[in-house]
C-alpha cells in the first residue's frame, strides 16, 4: 500500500453521490439473489457479475441498473440491503453519507410507500448504531419514467417523510428527459424543505446544467461534467459555489468521457467550480470511494494535505447539520495533523 493510498483509507469521509441499489456489493447482491432463487437474471457468482457488470454504454448501464432494482421484492430486502450499505460504507472509513433512494421502483414492485420507508429508517437507526454511520436520504426522480413517477416519488417525500429525507433529486437519461418538465415537483419538494439536487451534465451537455439550476433552483449537481464546456456556466458555479459531485470512474465507465486522463475534473477545479468526489454505483463500477479518491489525487496532483481538503469539500457541500459537519470537519483535521 502507497502512503497515499494508506492515508485515503484511514481518512474520515463524507459520501454526497452514491445510489442505493447501485451500492450492492456482490456479497448484498449474492445474498438478495440467494432470497429469490432462480427468478432474476442478475447472477449470484461474483466472477459472473462482474462480467455482468460490464456496459457499453449508458443506456445498457441502466437497463442492468433496473435488473438489479428488480432484486428487491420486499420491505426486508430494503432493510438488508440499506443496513449492509451502511457497513460497507464505514469499512471506508465514511462517517456520513447521502444516499440516492428511488422509491418509485420499489413501491412500483409492490412494496407498500410506509413499509419502503419504515425499512430504510429502520436500516438508518442500525447503520449508526452498530457501525457509527449517519446515512440520510436523496429521494430521485427515475428520469426515464416520466412525470407518473415525478408525482409518486414526491407524495411518498411528502407523505412518508422519513427522517433521513434531506433532498429530492433526479436521476436516469438525460437524453430525451428535459430537466424543465419536473419543475413543479421541485418547487414542492423545495416548498416543503428539501435540497434540490438533479443529475444533469453527466451524459448531455451544459444546458443541462443551466436548466437544472434556473428551473430546478439545484443547489448542487450530480455529476456536471459538462460544465467544463461552458466558460460562463464555470464561472457561475464558481460564484454562487453551487458544487458538482464528481464521479471519476462512473464516468469512464458510462463511457462519458473515454478515458480518465480526459477527465475534466482538473479543468473545473482549476476554473474555481467546488467539487467533491463521490463513487456513484461503486460495485456495478468495479469502484470504491477510496479509489475514487485515489484516481481524484492522480488527476488534480494532489499530495495527503490535497486529498483531506477534497474530503472537507465533500463535508461542506453536504446537507448535515452544522454540528455534524463540525464534528467530522474536526476528527478530518486530527487525523490529517496525526499523519503530517
Ligand atoms: O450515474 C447515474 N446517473 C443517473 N441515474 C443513475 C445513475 N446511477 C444510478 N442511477 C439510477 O438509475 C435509476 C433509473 O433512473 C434511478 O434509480 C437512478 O437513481
Amino acid at each position: 500500500m502507497s502512503d497515499l493510498t494508506a492515508f485515503i483509507a484511514g481518512l474520515p469521509k463524507a459520501e454526497l453521490h452514491v445510489h442505493h441499489v447501485g451500492s450492492a456489493s456482490p456479497r448484498i447482491v449474492a445474498e438478495l439473489a440467494a432470497r429469490h432463487e432462480g427468478s432474476s437474471p442478475v447472477p449470484a457468482d461474483p466472477e459472473l457479475l462482474t462480467k455482468y457488470f460490464e456496459f457499453r454504454d449508458f443506456a445498457h448501464f441502466i437497463e442492468i441498473y433496473l435488473s438489479v432494482v428488480d432484486l428487491i421484492r420486499d420491505a426486508e430486502d430494503v432493510r438488508l440491503l440499506t443496513y449492509e450499505i451502511g457497513r460497507e460504507l464505514s469499512r471506508q472509513r465514511v462517517r456520513y453519507a447521502e444516499l440516492t433512494v428511488t422509491p418509485y421502483s420499489s413501491v412500483r414492485r409492490g412494496i407498500p410507500a410506509p413499509a419502503f420507508c419504515e425499512a430504510i429508517e429502520d436500516a438508518r437507526t442500525g447503520a449508526r448504531r452498530d457501525f457509527g454511520i449517519d446515512l440520510a436520504w436523496c429521494f430521485d426522480i427515475p428520469g426515464e419514467a416520466g412525470l407518473a413517477s415525478a408525482e409518486e416519488t414526491l407524495r411518498i417525500a411528502l407523505d412518508e417523510r422519513p427522517e433521513g429525507l434531506i433532498s429530492f433529486g433526479l436521476g436516469g437519461p438525460e437524453i430525451g428527459v428535459p430537466r424543465p418538465q419536473f419543475k413543479p415537483y421541485f418547487d414542492q419538494a423545495r416548498a416543503a424543505g428539501l435540497h434540490s439536487v438533479p443529475h444533469a451534465g453527466e451524459t448531455t451537455g451544459p444546458e443541462t446544467i443551466w436548466d437544472a439550476i434556473r428551473e430546478l433552483g439545484a443547489e448542487r449537481i450530480g455529476h456536471g461534467i459538462a460544465a467544463a464546456q461552458d466558460e460562463r456556466l464555470m464561472a457561475y458555479l464558481a460564484e454562487h459555489q453551487i458544487p458538482l459531485e464528481v464521479c471519476p470512474t462512473s464516468n469512464l465507465r458510462t463511457r462519458a468521457v473515454t478515458d480518465l486522463a480526459e477527465h475534466p475534473i482538473g479543468k473545473l477545479v482549476a476554473a474555481g467550480v467546488p467539487v467533491s468526489v463521490n463513487s456513484d454505483d461503486p460495485p456495478m463500477f468495479g469502484t470504491t470511494l477510496e479509489q475514487e479518491y485515489a484516481v481524484a489525487a492522480r488527476l488534480l496532483g494532489l499530495d495527503s494535505a490535497g486529498v483531506a481538503d477534497l474530503a472537507r469539500n465533500a463535508v461542506r457541500h453536504s446537507f448535515r447539520s452544522a454540528d455534524g459537519k463540525a464534528r467530522l470537519l474536526a476528527e478530518i483535521d486530527s487525523y490529517a495533523a496525526g499523519q503530517g
